[in-house]
């Protein structure tokens, strides 16, 4: 089964981005937002009468600056921050950071292949480019998460997080739920990695599909092979939903 197969006009669609719709590179800033892809974007907005939110790990400014001209509903940093169709910015006092940015920087000085990822409400260590330091660099945000007061641990593609305790996709997709245009919508949400497994949960207690992009275990019910293949049907679906006409 495809994209237009799961997507109806009354859906509410969730992406979540690297990953799932852009394909992972050595560094954040690398990606790569492919041709057509934001025109797709546009028309699967359209065509779910506004319904389509981006959920992400992201700052919504750095998704809303790869997608520029297009500004999507969207939660950012797990769901710490969430912008909803009316364009209001909903973001939570974030808790203290100082312990987890301290530790993170100290691990990072020792070794110029770490980097730090400073996000609203949030600190990320990434060990990509240092894949061999990634149980120092998880016990080490760990033991950061434990001395700081409303922080919890999040582990990613080649990345550890403390961010705030509260804040899960599983939960801006909810909230996304009780607004319009999505209220009373079947959700189906895109992602592709464990911080999206909270998502997946969400949507398929609401009757609605948890779609895993790529391999590994996963609650998804249905599975779309790598993001090239996510992006071809998405393509279609747009294409299929704004005409009405069967992929
Ligand atoms: O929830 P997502 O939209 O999937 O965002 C998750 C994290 O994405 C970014 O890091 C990941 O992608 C990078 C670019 O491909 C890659 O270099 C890194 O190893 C991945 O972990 C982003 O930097 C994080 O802030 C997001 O939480």
């Amino acid at each position: 089964m495809n994209l237009a197969d799961m997507l109806a006009p009354s859906c509410a669609l969730f992406l979540d981005f690297d990953g799932t719709l852009v394909d992972l590179a050595p560094q954040p800033e690398d990606v790569l937002v492919p041709d057509g892809l934001v025109d797709a974007l546009q028309a699967l907005h359209r065509a779910l009468g506004g319904a389509l939110a981006m959920v992400s790990g992201r700052p919504i400014a750095e998704m809303d600056a790869f997608l520029h001209p297009l500004r999507l509903p969207a939660a950012g940093v797990h769901g710490a921050q969430r912008r909803g169709a009316d364009g209001v910015l909903h973001q939570a006092e974030p808790p203290p950071l100082d312990e987890a940015l301290a530790a993170a920087h100290a691990l990072a000085a020792r070794d110029e292949r770490l980097r730090v990822e400073l996000k609203p409400g949030s600190i990320a260590l990434h060990y990509r480019q240092a894949p061999e330091r990634e149980a120092e660099c998880v016990a080490v945000m760990q033991a950061a998460v434990a001395r700081s007061r409303g922080l919890a641990l999040l582990r990613g593609k080649m990345v550890v997080e403390a961010k705030p305790g509260g804040a899960t996709k599983g939960r801006a997709i909810e909230a996304f739920l009780h607004e319009p245009p999505f209220a009373g919508r079947v959700p189906v949400f895109v992602g592709d990695d464990v911080t999206d497994e909270a998502g997946f949960s969400a949507v398929q207690r609401l009757r609605g599909l948890g779609v895993k992009v790529g391999e590994g275990d996963t609650v998804a019910s249905r599975r779309i092979a790598s993001p090239a293949d996510f992006r071809a049907q998405l393509a279609q679906a747009a294409a299929a939903l704004g005409t009405g006409a069967p992929a």
